[in-house]
């Protein structure tokens, strides 16, 4: 019937385009599969898996950059490590550095800001913390062209002087007794410092107001672990009371702040902006406030972000230095070739019975050469300040989610066999001659990048100054009870496990012949 032949037509119609849309269908949800699958985002990169809520807290040694490589070596030089609700990821070779802080470097361009870190700098406002941004670049752009310009540094350079004169008298006095070379280089650099922020006579009423102890109090409060830090949820109990403190000393440290700045409005106010007080209204203070009042928009400032600055450039420029310095002292008392080395090429270029200038730095280029190895061996800030990327992006073949706390373990790049001959040898010579290290990753005590140590022009010239006159004006060794080992100490800065004590000999007799008089 013509029906019933219409409807076998129509059936096998129906069956052919069902079997033809299974097949399209089939073909589609493959492809998709095949296509999301290839979209999917990369993985984490490895690493332990520690415990449930706490990560692998526990399982940290209190020398973490040591704990941290040991962990690279078992899972690679990108890898990940839970602590408490935070997601760390650790770098631990030059090719993933540079990938961080050449190749992603803006993604890159904000530093952690744990608790104490807040608080210290009046909730960002300073430059170590500031999120990178407008703010930031008009800071940054202050501390390069006005405070640390070479203009400006040449200025100051008899402030310097008479703090480096006030060492050497102290370690004369002390002539042929035990010192502690730390402390005496701590000394020394919160005093340079402090001459160069206000100048001499705003530097006792700073003393007055207990401005050193705060600053110490400071450091000691930001080296130690805040578990407010890792379990944001109990950081209303503070339970170390870390916060507390450190309110306490940023409470104490404004009022010295705001005395002073008062003061030197009106020194310079009667002085017409030459205050006598040596530094020629050139102290940085001077110059930050004289950048406020100008009004450029280019450097749009307010007095928080002054206040913030004095405290960026006390507290990051103190330990380090004086740390740097120990360490120095510390290898060239243990290498007495080598410390005959640099007293030889000091008494070549400035003279036996002279005092170190600043003008002889740059010709010294074998106390660059130890003061280079100094801070590849030893590096000061072992996991500089770590990063936080502002977007999720892909490092190495692995994600790096938004937020993440990046470290990167200098320490170990530094140390790396794969980059440095008999790595763990403290040999100078490795830095004489054409060594290229501008944008190496195998070598970068300051950082890299946008963010990278913004002190660098002042360690120039305090680094070298302060090495050279302790070893050009007398001989050192270790006291017969006391014995020198080499041990390291975590902490903000890297410092030795055992102070370094030592004996100091004048090697001529003051008055010394001045080069500069
Ligand atoms: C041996 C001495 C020093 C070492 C090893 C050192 C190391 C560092 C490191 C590793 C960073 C982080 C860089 C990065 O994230 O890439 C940094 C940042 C910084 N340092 Fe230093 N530093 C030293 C001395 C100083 C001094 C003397 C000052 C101040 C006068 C200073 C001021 C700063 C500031 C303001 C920043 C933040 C820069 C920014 O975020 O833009 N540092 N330093």
């Amino acid at each position: 019937m013509w029906w019933w032949e219409g409807r076998i037509r129509w059936d096998e119609l129906a069956r052919a385009l069902l079997t033809f849309l299974i097949g399209l269908f089939a073909i589609i949800w493959y492809a998709w599969r095949y296509v999301n699958s290839r979209k999917k985002p990369p993985l984490l990169p490895p690493g332990p898996r520690g415990l449930p809520l706490i990560g692998s807290l526990p399982f940290l040694g209190s020398n973490l950059h040591q704990c941290l490589d040991e962990l690279a070596r078992r899972y690679g030089p990108l890898m990940k490590l839970q602590l408490g609700t935070k997601l760390c990821v650790v770098i631990s070779s030059s090719s993933v550095a540079k990938e961080i802080y050449k190749e992603n470097d803006i993604i890159f361009s904000n530093h952690d800001l744990p608790i104490a870190a807040r608080i210290i700098s009046y909730g960002g406002s300073n430059l170590v913390r500031c999120p990178y941004g407008p703010t930031w670049r008009a800071m940054r752009r202050v501390f390069n062209q006005d405070l640390l310009s070479n203009k400006n540094l040449d200025v100051s350079k008899d402030l310097r002087q008479k703090q480096i004169q006030k060492m050497v008298s102290e370690l004369h006095s002390n002539a042929g007794n035990s010192v502690n070379v730390g402390e005496i280089a701590f000394a020394t650099s919160l005093n340079l410092l402090e001459s160069m922020l206000w100048g001499d006579r705003l530097k006792c009423e700073a003393i007055e107001g207990d401005f050193q102890q705060l600053v110490m109090e400071t450091i000691k409060l930001l080296t130690r672990p805040n578990i407010s830090d890792f379990f944001p949820f109990v950081a209303w109990f503070d339970v170390r009371g870390i916060e507390r403190r450190m309110r306490k000393c940023i409470s104490r440290l404004d009022k010295i702040y705001e005395a002073i700045i008062e003061r030197r409005m009106n020194l310079d106010g009667v002085d017409d902006g030459k205050a006598e007080d040596a530094t020629g209204g050139k102290d940085f203070l001077s110059i930050l406030i004289n950048v406020m009042k100008d009004d450029d928009p280019k450097k749009p400032i307010t007095w928080t972000n002054i206040k913030a600055l004095i405290t960026d450039i006390m507290v990051g420029g103190t330990s380090t230095i004086a740390t740097t310095v120990e360490w120095a002292m510390a290898e060239l008392i243990h290498k007495p070739e080598i410390k005959n080395k640099v007293q030889e090429e000091l008494k070549a270029v400035v003279g036996a019975e002279s005092r170190v200038d600043e003008s002889h730095i740059p010709r010294l280029s074998y106390l660059h050469a130890v003061l280079k190895e100094t801070l590849r061996l030893h590096a000061v800030v072992p996991l500089l300040v770590p990063r936080v990327p502002s977007q999720s992006c892909v490092v190495g073949g692995y994600s790096i989610p938004k937020g993440a706390q990046v470290m990167t373990n200098v320490w170990a790049i530094q140390r790396d066999p794969a980059v440095w001959d008999n790595p763990l040898e403290f040999g100078p010579e490795r830095f004489l001659g054409n060594v290229v290290l501008i944008n190496d990753f195998s070598f970068f005590p300051f950082g890299s990048g946008r963010r990278k140590c913004a002190g660098l022009p002042l360690v120039e010239r305090l680094l070298p100054l302060i090495v050279a006159t302790l070893l050009h004006m007398f001989e050192w060794r270790v006291p017969d009870s006391e014995k020198l080992d080499l041990r390291e100490k975590f902490g903000v800065t890297l410092t030795k496990a055992n102070p370094l004590v030592a004996i100091a000999l004048p090697r001529f007799h003051p008055p010394w012949r001045c080069t500069t008089d």
